[in-house]
């Protein structure tokens, strides 16, 4: 019998344990009180009820057991953790586990970017536990990273692939880094995005540029879906937001380069996205998924640039997409030279099938080389000299060598990158 436990039943945990019982799996479900418990259960319940029906089969409810207490987990194969974005709770969890478990339960965590190898090492199993990263709606991406730890056994990772293969998952090995493959690209498309609306963009605008060019939802809908609370505690931990930064006054240069405090704004006024029905978007009400215009968003906004002396300018949807992909892509190619992805397909299969990236354009790395390296390489370059604070938006060093080296076709990439150390 293959029993796993899912700990915490937030955005995550509920569809990653919804995808578990739909393939046959038992799973234990844990909350820390009686109405979080409660709420994860509804949730759950209506997930398999809507599935179940479109199919017409009843409900595999009975796969399904709720506690709040850690004594149902002697039995279990695997457990998938998705309790909040925090190191030291991650670490404390994994240390409580650890005194429960069989000596052979997988553990795998579904951070979001956090040192896997760091979580490891708060375990009696270091070479057991992998990251399982899946993407939100998680009952409905097909994306699963399987974050290869440095002391993660192959064994245990090709059982997190096997896991994920029986979930019906597309499942890609990638190297454990901030962010791993996928997160780590989105932080720059993210910023870019936040920075656009610094200038003069509106939620509104940007999405809409995303949408046209193919994507299935623009970035300020799927921030307020995935939660902004998420990044906001990323922030928090990276130092960007805390005692020394004096939130009154936000500053919109840290850590040595351009910073934009709005989406720590929208958390501090307990926007959170859909969990609290009011985002970037406003919802009819908490876990609604319809976006509406939030008219308070573009005072807000105006405000902001007010109190900055930020004259708005009108931004076409060209530079929406440009700054967008392309500080994607050039992520990619750093991500690529140090060995964290195996090979540019991966990347793209990555946002294809995690991010919603539009399939007829191919992925971010297909869609560079689509574009052509030397135009993408000329467009960062303009970019980068507009806003020289932003690191990101330099030319990575591998897109300069392959411009520089004819632009090979993206299947020769790997055989152009130098000293290639591989995480994987
Ligand atoms: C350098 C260091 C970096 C550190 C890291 C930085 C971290 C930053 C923080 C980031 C937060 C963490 C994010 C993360 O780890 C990774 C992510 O998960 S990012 C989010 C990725 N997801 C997407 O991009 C979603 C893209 N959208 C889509 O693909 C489609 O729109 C979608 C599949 C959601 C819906 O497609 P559609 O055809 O419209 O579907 P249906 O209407 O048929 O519905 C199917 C199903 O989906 C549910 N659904 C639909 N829309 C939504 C929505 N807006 N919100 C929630 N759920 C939605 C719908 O209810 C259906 O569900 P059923 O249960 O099957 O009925
Ligand atoms: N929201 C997203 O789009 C994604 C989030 N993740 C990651 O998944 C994890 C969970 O994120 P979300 O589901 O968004 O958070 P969430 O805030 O929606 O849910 C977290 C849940 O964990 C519960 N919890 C906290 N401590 C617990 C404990 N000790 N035992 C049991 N449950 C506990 C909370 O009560 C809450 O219900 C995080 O590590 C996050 O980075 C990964 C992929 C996508």
């Amino acid at each position: 019998m293959f029993i796993c436990f899912s700990l915490g039943l937030g955005t995550m945990g509920r569809g990653i344990a919804v995808s578990l019982v739909k393939a046959g799996i038992s799973v234990v479900a844990i909350e820390t009180d009686e109405k979080q418990l409660e709420t994860g259960r509804k949730a759950m319940t209506a997930m398999l009820q809507r599935d179940a029906q479109r199919r017409g089969v009843s409900p595999p409810l009975h796969l399904l057991t709720f506690t709040l207490s850690f004594h149902q987990l002697r039995d279990v194969d695997l457990v998938i953790e998705a309790v909040f974005e925090d190191m030291n709770l991650k670490k404390h969890v994994f240390g409580d586990l650890c005194k429960v478990l069989k000596q052979d339960t997988l553990i795998c965590t579904n951070t979001s970017g956090l040192n896997v190898d760091e979580l490891a090492a708060a375990t009696d199993r270091q070479h057991l536990v992998v990251g399982m990263h899946f993407f939100a709606p998680a009952h409905v991406m097909k994306l699963l990273e399987v974050v290869y730890g440095s002391r993660s056994s192959p064994e245990a990772v090709s059982m997190a692939m096997a896991v994920g293969k029986r979930l019906e998952k597309v499942c890609v090995a990638v190297g454990n880094c901030p962010g791993f493959v996928g997160n780590r690209m989105l932080k720059h498309y993210l910023d870019q995005s936040i920075y656009l609306l610094e200038e003069g963009a509106t939620p509104e605008q940007v999405d809409q540029a995303l949408e046209e060019f193919g994507f299935a939802l623009g970035i300020f809908k799927v921030s307020d879906l995935s939660g902004l609370d998420v990044g906001w505690r990323v922030r928090k931990a990276s130092g960007l937001i805390g005692p020394d930064v004096n939130l009154v006054k936000p500053s919109r240069w840290r850590l040595g380069r351009r910073y934009c405090p709005l989406p720590d704004m929208l958390c501090q006024q307990g926007r959170f996205g859909q969990k609290t029905g009011r985002g970037w978007y406003l919802y009819d009400s908490p876990g609604s998924q319809q976006a509406k215009s939030d008219p308070e968003i573009l005072k807000f906004l105006q405000d902001y640039r007010n109190k900055y002396g930020i004259t708005a300018r009108r931004i076409s949807s060209q530079e929406v997409i440009e700054r967008c992909a392309f500080s994607l892509a050039n992520e990619g190619f750093r991500i690529l030279e140090e060995g964290i992805a195996a090979c540019p397909e991966d990347i793209d299969v990555i946002y294809l099938f995690g991010y919603g990236w539009p399939r007829h354009r191919g992925g971010p790395m297909f869609y560079a080389a689509q574009v052509g390296l030397s135009v993408v390489l000329e467009k960062l370059e303009h970019y980068h000299c507009d806003h020289p604070d932003v690191p990101s938006l330099e030319p990575s060093r591998l897109l300069r060598r392959l411009v520089a080296e004819g632009s090979p076709p993206i299947q020769q990439w790997k055989s152009h990158i130098k000293n290639l150390q591989s995480h994987l």
